[in-house]
């Protein structure tokens, strides 16, 4: 695989994954870029063409309708120069269960994990086989606190960070990369989209800041990176309770609280 390969970056056309375009340009990559909005990814890839002379390749898809789905699998299962996938696009909801509808909770599971599990899933073999490669999930501090009220995406988002961890320890053995993004409130449109006001945020990351740090891990080939976390002993003493749990799990029988008293 190429040094420099080619970058495939889902919900390019704004935010977090037109920031990573455009950092992923700086370097030398040439991009694949994916979302809905043809217009906006045109303009951006015209933009990066010509300031950074990397080669741009506009797809416009709706990552929650199948036949779209199926195209971006096709491209990462046949395209041998992309070697590194950003799997970013998302979308968040406003409120808790009791607020959604069947729709949106099926289009927030659609895009947040089908798409991409399924994108994750076509690129893997290849990357496998090349012992090379890199796959970055974008998912949220959201999915480490259920105390938040996000349930469902919330959920999507621990799904990815889950997901991300079993795939290293699939994929790492193989050569390839994994790398899951905890991302905090971030400045970008997903608020808006959402439906909630971004003035009633506080302490929101600038988009730029926050790339760059996920980056900096990118580049220490972090398997969890958490942009907005100083003290990275909290997340592995986290690791460690939880291997500590998994240690203390004994199938054959049910815990002795757990037996009823004869
Ligand atoms: N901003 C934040 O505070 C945080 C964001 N995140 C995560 O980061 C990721 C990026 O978010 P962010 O940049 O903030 O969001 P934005 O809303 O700014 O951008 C979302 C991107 O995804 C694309 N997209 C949305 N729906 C679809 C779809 N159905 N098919 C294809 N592309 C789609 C959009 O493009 P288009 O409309 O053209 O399709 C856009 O390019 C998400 O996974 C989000 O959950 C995580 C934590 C915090
Ligand atoms: C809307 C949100 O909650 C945000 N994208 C996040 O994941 O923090």
């Amino acid at each position: 695989m190429a040094n420099t390969p080619t970058v495939l970056i889902t919900g390019a056309s704004t935010g977090i994954g037109a920031t990573y375009a455009e950092r992923f340009a700086q370097r030398g990559h040439d991009l694949v870029l994916v979302a809905r909005d043809i217009t906006r990814l045109n303009a951006l890839a015209a933009k990066l063409r010509a300031a950074h002379k990397v080669e741009v390749t506009a797809l416009q898809a709706d990552l929650t309708a199948p036949s779209d789905l199926s195209t971006i699998e096709e491209r990462l299962r046949d395209d041998a120069r992309i070697g590194i996938l950003i799997n970013n696009a998302g979308m968040a909801q406003s409120g808790g269960i009791l607020q959604q509808k069947p729709e949106s909770i099926e289009r927030l599971i659609a895009l947040n994990i089908t798409a991409l599990t399924r994108l994750a899933a076509a690129v893997a073999p290849r990357f496998a086989q090349a012992g090379a490669g890199a796959i970055v999930n974008i998912g949220s501090v959201v999915g480490l606190a259920p105390e938040f009220g996000m349930s469902i995406y919330g959920a999507t988002k621990a799904y990815v960070q889950f997901l991300s961890q079993g795939l290293r320890v699939e994929l790492a053995p193989k050569g390839v990369y994994v790398q899951a993004v905890l991302p905090a409130g971030t400045r970008t449109e997903i608020w808006e989209r959402a439906g909630i006001d971004i003035n009633t945020m506080r302490d929101l990351m600038d988009v730029g800041e926050l790339v760059d740090a996920a980056l900096v891990g990118f580049d220490r080939r972090e398997p969890v990176t958490i942009p907005p976390l100083s003290d990275a002993g909290r997340w592995d003493a986290l690791e460690a309770a939880r291997q500590g749990l998994l240690s203390d799990l004994h199938q054959a029988h049910a815990a002795t609280r757990y037996q009823r008293a004869a």
